[in-house]
């Protein structure tokens, strides 16, 4: 039995998020919530003839806490999306409130839920969950993840561009570390499972590590004003759900990378700071889920020269945007 619950569920990535997840013959029970439109979607999911009980929420009546009441598996994509021109970094104004009034909605109702944090900027509302839970004296560090899976799966069609054969798209596994904005995108491509980097010279190696931390922006550019990714988010959050949801159910071995807070295994946090020579409270790398979430933080390994000059470029970014979300929640402003 496992209930996986969508904050912003009739949004742009909020819709086939849930479609993808009502497919998963795992889920039983799919809450939604979003501040619109949540009976409709429900309605019309819970036509589609798989296992999950499918209930829709709005604001009024408490419909935060039913949606989230015995939640194992709470997935947030709500949240205003960038237009052309602007950062992640953009959406804090918006989207850190949002992020803190969901949170506090799960530390109090489903405490123990597995938390999967989609809005924007992920480097900054991550901490902004945490801080949210440790006031409600809830936090478990191994029970919240930034999903950076839409890195991972782009950094896998882009490497199968380069070597112009799609059909590998799905097997080529790239690790892509750091956390979930521009510089701080950082694909491990001399880790690629396909050696991808001897095709590369410096050029062409920078170009496509550019187009990897910088994929979002090719999405917003060609939507043209109407949001940034959906539909590919969408399957990206649906497939780090899945290994999570997996990982409850009992098997073993599921490994992905997610940007999660280093004291969810105090010894692999405590390496991968010393490869990093900073002591962020947060990072992007490749973890080991298990029943109870975070079950180890696996160290970056080696690097190429190049990509230490990557990581060295992502920290300073990493440090600002963690403290932005970390003092939100301790000092938040008045509300926008
Ligand atoms: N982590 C990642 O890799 C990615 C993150 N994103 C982020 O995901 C977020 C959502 O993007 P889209 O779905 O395209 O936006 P959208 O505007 O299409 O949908 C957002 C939904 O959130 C809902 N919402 C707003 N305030 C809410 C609240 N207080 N409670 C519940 N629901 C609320 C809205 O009604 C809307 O249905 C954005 O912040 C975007 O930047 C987008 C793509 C990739
Ligand atoms: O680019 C954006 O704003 C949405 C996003 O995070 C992505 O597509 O990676």
């Amino acid at each position: 039995m496992v209930k996986a619950v969508v904050l912003g569920a009739a949004g742009g990535i909020g819709q086939p998020l849930a479609l993808l997840l009502k497919t998963n013959p795992l889920i039983t029970e799919l809450g939604l919530f979003d501040i619109v439109n949540t009976p409709g979607v429900a309605a019309d999911l819970s036509h589609i003839a798989t296992p999950a009980k499918v209930e829709g929420y709005l604001p009024p009546d408490d419909g935060l806490a039913k949606t989230l009441k015995g939640a194992d598996i709470v997935v947030i994509p709500a949240g205003v999306p960038r237009k052309p021109g602007m950062t992640r970094d953009d959406l804090f104004k918006i989207n850190a409130g949002i992020v803190r009034d969901l949170a506090t909605g799960i530390a109090t109702t489903a405490p123990k839920a597995f938390v999967l944090v989609i809005s924007n900027p992920v480097n900054s509302t991550v901490p902004i969950v945490a801080e949210v839970f440790k006031q409600h004296g809830t936090f478990d560090p191994k029970r919240l993840f930034g999903v950076t899976t839409l890195d991972v799966v782009r950094a896998s069609t882009f490497v199968s561009e380069v070597i112009n054969d799609l059909s590998k798209a799905p097997e080529i596994v790239v690790p892509v570390v750091g956390g979930h904005s521009g510089v701080t995108i950082v694909p491990i491509l001399s880790q690629s499972s396909h050696p991808v980097l001897s095709l590369l010279d410096g050029d062409k190696l920078k170009a496509l590590t550019d187009r990897i931390q910088f994929g979002g922006d090719e999405v917003v550019k060609a939507k043209d004003g109407t949001g940034s990714a959906t539909l590919s988010m969408a399957y990206a959050g649906a497939e780090f759900a899945t290994k999570v949801i997996k990982a409850l159910a009992g098997e073993k071995g599921l490994i992905a990378p997610s940007y999660v807070h280093l004291d969810a295994d105090k010894e692999g946090g405590a390496a991968l700071k010393k490869e990093i020579g900073k002591d962020l409270d947060y990072f992007s790398t490749n973890i080991e889920i298990g029943p109870n979430g975070v079950e180890r933080i696996i160290p970056l390994g080696k690097l190429t020269d190049y990509e230490k000059q990557l990581i060295a470029a992502a920290v300073p970014e990493l440090e600002t945007n963690i403290a932005k979300g970390a003092t939100f929640q301790k000092a938040p402003p008045a509300k926008v």
